[in-house]
């Protein structure tokens, strides 16, 4: 699967102690994140990840557009619901793309090892048939 890592300054800690806790399950999947979530969690663990730009200098919008390629399956999003953000609109147009797709999006740290746990249980499997239907070419 492909998860996308995305934490908020005030949530990067937080960030970096999921990841550690989670890295034997998030170590089987392809990951991506923004740019500083990305380079905390590699900086503290083995993990590989693909690193897209900063949130705020276009981060978001670049998951976004791989939310809208169907090349994202699961997005963990630690917002920091306390603090404005000055790319705020991104912030929500990711929220809104992972919905349009139906793509489970936790924002808070007790959904996201529920849907950690719940993709090692194979509750996301739904995913692979979805993913495969899209890329089968159409016969028409
Ligand atoms: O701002 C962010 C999400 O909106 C996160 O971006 P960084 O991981 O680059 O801090």
């Amino acid at each position: 699967m492909r998860i996308a890592l995305i934490a908020h300054d005030k949530k990067k800690d937080l960030m970096v102690r999921l990841a550690t806790a989670y890295e034997p399950i998030l170590q089987q999947h392809e990951l991506f994140a923004t740019g500083a979530t990305g380079q905390r969690i590699m900086d503290a663990t083995d993990l590989r990840i693909e690193k897209m730009k900063s949130g705020p200098l276009g981060g978001d919008q670049q998951i976004g557009a791989l939310i809208s390629e169907n090349k994202i399956d699961l997005v963990i999003f630690l917002r920091d619901p306390l603090t404005a953000q000055p790319h705020e609109p991104d912030v929500n147009a990711l929220i809104r793309l992972s919905d349009v797709y139906e793509i489970p999006l936790a924002t808070n740290i007790g959904t996201a090892e529920m849907l950690l746990r719940g993709l090692q249980a194979g509750f996301l499997d739904w995913r692979k048939t979805i993913v495969e239907l899209k890329e089968r070419p159409m016969n028409l």
